[in-house]
Formats: C-alpha cells, structure tokens, sequence
C-alpha cells in the first residue's frame, strides 16, 4: 500500500512571521510542496496564531488541488472556522500555550464524551477526522470509540531519542508506535504518524505497514533552506519509498 507524505508548511510562517510581513508566503510554499509530489498539506492554527493565520487557512483552502489537512484544539473557536472551510481533514491536536511545540498526544480516554459531540459535526460536514494521540492503548482505543477515522500517532518522543543518541529510548519508542499501529489498524482507524521526523529517522516509521500518512514540517522547512524545498521533499519522498519498498 503507498505511502502519503503531507507536508507541513507552518514554519514558513513562523519566518514571515519574525517580520510581521507577506514573505515567505506559506501559500507559495504548498503550491511548491504540490509540485514537489506532497499529497497533502498540512496546517495547524493554533489558538495564539504564531505562525498560521486565519487567512493562511482561507487562501490555502482556496488555492490548494491536493487535501488539507487542518490541525487544530478542540475549542469552539476553531471548530466553527473548520466548519467554514470544510477541509478534507481535520487533526485534532492538544495545545498549550507555553509549550514550545505539541509536547504530546491528545487526552482522548477522559474526554470521551465531550469529544464525540465535538468532532460529531466535523464528520456530518464531510471532514474526515483524525486525533494526534501518543503510541497509548488508552487513547487509541477511546479515538475509535468516539467515532474517529483515522489516528496520527506521535513520533516526536521516538525523534527525540534518535536526536538524543539514545538509543534504547528510540528502539523502546519504535517498539511502542509498531505496536500501536497495529492495535490501531485492527480496530479499523486509518494510522498517520509525525512530528520531529527526518531523513534518519523516517525509514523505520516509513516501514510499519499499517501507516498510511506521514506528515512531515519542521524538519523539511528547515532542509530547504540548504537544498530548496522541491529537493528536500524529493528526497524525503524517496527515503520513504526506499522504507516500504
Ligand atoms: C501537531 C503537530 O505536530 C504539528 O502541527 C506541529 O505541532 C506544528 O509545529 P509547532 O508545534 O511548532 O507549532
Ligand atoms: N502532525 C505532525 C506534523 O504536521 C509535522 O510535525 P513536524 O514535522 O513539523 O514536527
């Protein structure tokens, strides 16, 4: 089965962003992604808005041929802008303000009941949704239970470790999303996965044959500032290729 590669294009903003101008347009960079083979893009407004906006949303909804993927908290705020847009899917995501990045999975097992009405809605609107949760039996099973389609797991902890050189919390880690992946995949969610992911530390997640989505930003941006973004993603297409084949 092959492999989807969404590309995250929030910090193309974050960088327009440090001027408070149009350039680099985020908008230009998916077109870019687009062109470059990306099946997806990728965005995640967040409640503070420090790098996506709400007209970053507005135009790419408008300009892109390939599906959108909205990231986004379970506020009312943010479920009424997706309910606007309609994207093709929305990623529900936790957040906090003082974190630096999204440190974790969403809490889905003790919410079960206020995010089942919430993301009731997003499905009637035709929103395929899916729930950022960590490599977490409790949070797989409470996604499939509210009525989610798909599940992103949270490879940030893995990428850490691999970033980290340590190497028996990366192989853990592994271990911990195969499984996962699995679990989720036999309960009948579609398994994305992301964060933090690059060239090294693709190939095993590439690998799990139940994944079908990668989404991949922060790593990708910052490559094209050495290769451009049509190479970086090139390339990152091919490392994942290489891993299924
Ligand atoms: C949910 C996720 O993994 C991405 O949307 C990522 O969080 C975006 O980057 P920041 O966390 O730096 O906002
Ligand atoms: N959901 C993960 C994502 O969109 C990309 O995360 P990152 O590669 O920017 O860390």
């Amino acid at each position: 089965m092959t492999l989807r590669l969404g590309v995250n294009i929030d910090h193309v903003a974050t960088v327009r962003n440090a001027r408070g101008g149009a350039v680099p347009d985020p908008v230009r960079a998916a077109k870019v992604a687009e062109e470059a083979g990306a099946d997806g893009i990728t965005a995640h407004l967040r409640e503070d808005r420090r790098h996506i906006g709400d007209a970053d949303i507005e135009a790419l909804a408008a300009a892109l041929t390939v599906p959108l993927n909205f990231e986004m908290a379970a506020t009312e705020e943010m479920q009424a802008l997706a309910l606007r847009h309609r994207p093709h899917a929305v990623c529900i995501v936790p957040e906090r303000r003082e974190e630096r990045t999204t440190e974790g999975g969403l809490e889905v097992a003790r919410e079960e009941n206020r995010l089942a009405h919430f993301i009731a809605p997003l499905r009637e609107a035709g929103c395929r949704v899916s729930i950022f949760v960590a490599a977490d039996e409790r949070q797989v099973e409470a996604s499939a239970r509210i009525g989610a389609e798909v599940v992103e797991l949270h490879t940030g902890a893995y990428c850490d470790a691999w970033s980290e050189g340590r190497w028996g919390d990366r192989d853990a880690e592994l271990e911990r999303l195969r499984a996962m992946a699995a679990h989720a995949h036999a309960l009948g969610l579609e398994v994305h996965a992301g964060h933090g992911l690059t060239y090294e530390s693709v190939p095993p997640i590439a690998a799990l044959p139940e994944v079908r989505e990668l989404n991949i930003g922060h790593f990708l941006i910052g490559e094209a500032i050495f290769r451009g973004l049509p190479a970086a993603i090139a390339e990152m297409r091919r490392v994942m290729d290489e891993a299924r084949a």
